[in-house]
């Protein structure tokens, strides 16, 4: 089975001569479907523009970004944003949800602006599975930072995409409202088959991943099972001295 995303000799380099740095040295990492993966690093060592380059939101300087098939490097922009929008679910760390639109409206928006309605069965689903029925028409100011993050959640599932990337998706949540976060991105790959990759910070957060990224300096130095929040620790603390 080919994986649903793969990134290959990956190069990032921002600005040029004596201030250029680079982001990215070669990167080579593919996913499976149905699999977390947890992305860590120190600040500054490449995780943002790694999901960046092969979320379709940034283009790599070299090496060649394929998600669910399709090289990204061959298509012009309009292509870009539309499998990105049709193929490819986000979660980011400020929800970014539209203040005018209700949870319900929210979590459908990407389907309604490709034209497409969700199945209502779906739909249903998906609302209860983030616990959400009795919010769906309320609009995010009236939710919490966890409601607001588990709409964000459906939304990023509502159109069944290859692969859903979230960045940091609960650092800007207390410790219950991240455990509903992480639960709920868990069962979307143990129930739904979902593919998920996630960059954090939180070493408890990794620990419900099924893989361990971690990258020092644009490049991975790491990558095995997430064990538990102890296990994750050790493998940060070593990748960070082995360099440092
Ligand atoms: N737009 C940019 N212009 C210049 N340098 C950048 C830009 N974006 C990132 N960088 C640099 O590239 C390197 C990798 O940054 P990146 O944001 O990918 O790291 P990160 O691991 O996600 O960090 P953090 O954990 O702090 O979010 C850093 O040295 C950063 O300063």
């Amino acid at each position: 089975m080919s994986p649903i995303v793969r990134a290959s000799g990956l190069r990032k380099t921002y600005g040029s001569g004596e201030t250029a740095v680079t982001a990215l040295r070669d990167v080579d990492v593919a996913f499976d479907a149905g699999q977390l993966t947890a992305i860590m690093g120190p600040s500054g060592s490449g995780k943002s523009t790694l999901m960046h380059c092969i979320a379709g939101l940034d283009r790599a300087d070299g090496g060649s970004v394929v998600v669910d098939g399709v090289e990204l490097g061959s298509l012009d922009d309009r292509r870009l944003t539309e499998l990105r929008r049709d193929r490819i679910g986000f979660v980011f760390q400020a929800f970014n949800l539209l203040p005018v639109l209700t949870a319900e409206e929210n979590i459908v928006l990407p389907m309604t602006i490709a034209g497409r309605r969700p199945d209502a069965e779906w739909l249903e689903q998906l609302v209860a599975t983030v616990g959400l029925t009795d919010r769906r028409h309320h609009r995010p100011s009236e939710l919490s930072g966890g409601q607001q993050q588990r709409v964000a959640v459906a939304r990023a599932l509502a159109s069944r995409p290859a692969v859903v990337f979230a960045d940091e998706p609960t650092g800007n949540l207390d410790s219950r409202s991240s455990e509903e976060v992480l639960r709920l991105l868990r069962r979307a790959v143990d129930e739904f088959d979902q593919t998920v990759v996630m960059v954090t910070h939180d070493a408890h957060a990794a620990s419900i991943a099924d893989r361990l990224l971690v990258l020092q300096d644009g490049r991975i130095v790491h990558d095995g099972p997430a064990g538990t929040s102890e296990d994750v620790h050790a493998r940060l603390q070593a990748a960070t001295d082995q360099v440092g």
